[in-house]
């Protein structure tokens, strides 16, 4: 089995409903448990500023699935919620990142894991931070020592919310 961790970000819509949506799809794959989820992060926009503040959230799976196979699950799930790329880093409906897989340094075609940049953004460390499985790895290890040097109300965590019941949170009647 493949530890994985995931990182979800969604600024368009009902993000939380995105969120929810996301991970019901990933909870019904039947290589794929669900192990654990974090708080919900709204976090400012990074890279590309002028659009709106996004919701993001870790989620730690397990599966049999390659890492490769994990990718094309992430991408038919953000197909499947509808999103179309436009602006590099700007608006979306649902953004579904493959963080660590294992321990494993991956480079092939459209994939590179440890994810490029999640050592230097915040809206994925204070997540990812929250579902850390012990022992920690080196690169579970520079999780922890990245954020603590990180002023994470300058990198734009606003607010967070936690899940105290996952199936409760899942299950929620959809508020509109
Ligand atoms: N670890 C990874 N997880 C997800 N996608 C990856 C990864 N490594 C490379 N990619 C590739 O990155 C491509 C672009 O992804 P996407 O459009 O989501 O980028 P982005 O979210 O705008 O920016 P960023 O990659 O900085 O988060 C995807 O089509 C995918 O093939
Ligand atoms: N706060 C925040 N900013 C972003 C995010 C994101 O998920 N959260 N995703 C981006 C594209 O990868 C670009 N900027």
């Amino acid at each position: 089995m493949n530890n994985v961790y995931l990182s979800i970000g969604t600024n368009i819509g009902d993000r939380e409903q995105n969120l929810k949506q996301a991970i019901k799809m990933l909870q019904g794959k039947k290589n794929i448990t669900v192990k654990a989820i974090s708080s919900i992060y709204e976090t400012a926009p990074i890279g590309y500023i002028d659009q709106p503040s996004f919701l993001n959230i870790a989620v730690l799976i397990q599966t049999s699935l390659s890492a490769y196979e994990t990718l094309e699950v992430c991408q038919s799930i953000e197909n499947e919620l509808g999103r179309v790329r436009e602006i590099r880093w700007g608006p979306r409906i649902i953004d579904l990142d493959i963080l660590l897989f294992n321990n494993e340094n991956i480079e092939v075609e459209n994939l590179i894991v440890p994810h490029p940049r999640m050592y230097e953004r915040a809206f994925v460390l204070v997540p990812l931070r929250e579902i850390l499985q012990y022992p920690l790895t080196d690169k579970l290890q520079l999780v922890e020592t990245s954020v603590e040097s990180m002023d994470l109300q300058k990198e734009g965590i606003l607010k967070w919310k936690h899940i105290n019941n996952v199936e409760e949170f899942l299950i929620a009647e959809d508020s509109r």
